[in-house]
């Protein structure tokens, strides 16, 4: 694991990529069962990110995965989602933005918000020409923040683990 850049100017807090972002599910989000469709969520959790990626590089930055993506309980029309987004980890050029969407329920508002998916991406950084750029360091701010850099680190050798062995099998 390599130590996550903390003292390393000039870098932001977690707290500065934070964004959230809020929608009611309406009858043009539904599936052919009645409930949301998984790719308007996914479009929901990408447009999040992306504002948090951008906050914290200070620029462009564009998609370069969807590492993973969990949809735990189903949304219905009428809900009120919040997708909440922050930057949980950063390398030379990329950033991992991890995000979690809520659900209020449109039948049942006193009730607690139900976690309906988590995600985590990964960002570039990109200059004028698409080329990738160096991205400022994430400096975690809580213990739970630093839980999330190190898990990412984890998600992140996982993903380079599964390239080289896929090169590795394709080239026999
Ligand atoms: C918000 C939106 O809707 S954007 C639209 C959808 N997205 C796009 O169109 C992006 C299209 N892709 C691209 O432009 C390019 O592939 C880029 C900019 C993402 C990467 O460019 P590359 O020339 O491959 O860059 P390079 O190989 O130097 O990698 C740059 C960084 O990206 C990371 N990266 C590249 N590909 C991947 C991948 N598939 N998964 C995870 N990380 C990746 C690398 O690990 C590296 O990270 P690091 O610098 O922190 O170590």
């Amino acid at each position: 694991m390599t130590e996550h850049p903390s003292a390393a100017p000039p870098g932001k807090p977690t707290s500065y990529s934070r964004v959230t972002l809020s929608r009611i599910m309406t009858a043009v989000d539904v599936n052919l069962y009645g409930t949301v469709h998984g790719g308007v969520l996914m479009k929901f959790v990408d447009d999040v990110a992306g504002a948090a990626a951008a906050r914290h590089s200070g620029g462009p930055a564009v998609t370069a995965a969807i590492d993973e993506i969990v949809f735990s309980e189903p949304v219905r029309v009428g809900d009120l989602v919040h997708a909440y987004a922050q930057v949980n980890w950063t390398g030379q050029t990329s950033m991992e933005v991890g995000v979690r969407v809520t659900a209020e329920r449109w039948d049942s508002a006193d009730a607690e918000s139900v976690r309906v998916a988590t995600a985590y991406l990964v960002f570039v950084g990109i200059d004028l020409g698409g080329a990738p750029l160096p991205v400022r360091p994430v400096l975690p701010e809580s213990a739970e923040d630093e839980r999330r850099w190190r898990e990412a680190e984890i998600r992140r050798e996982h993903r380079l683990a599964k390239r080289r062995a896929i090169q590795a099998h394709r080239a026999g």
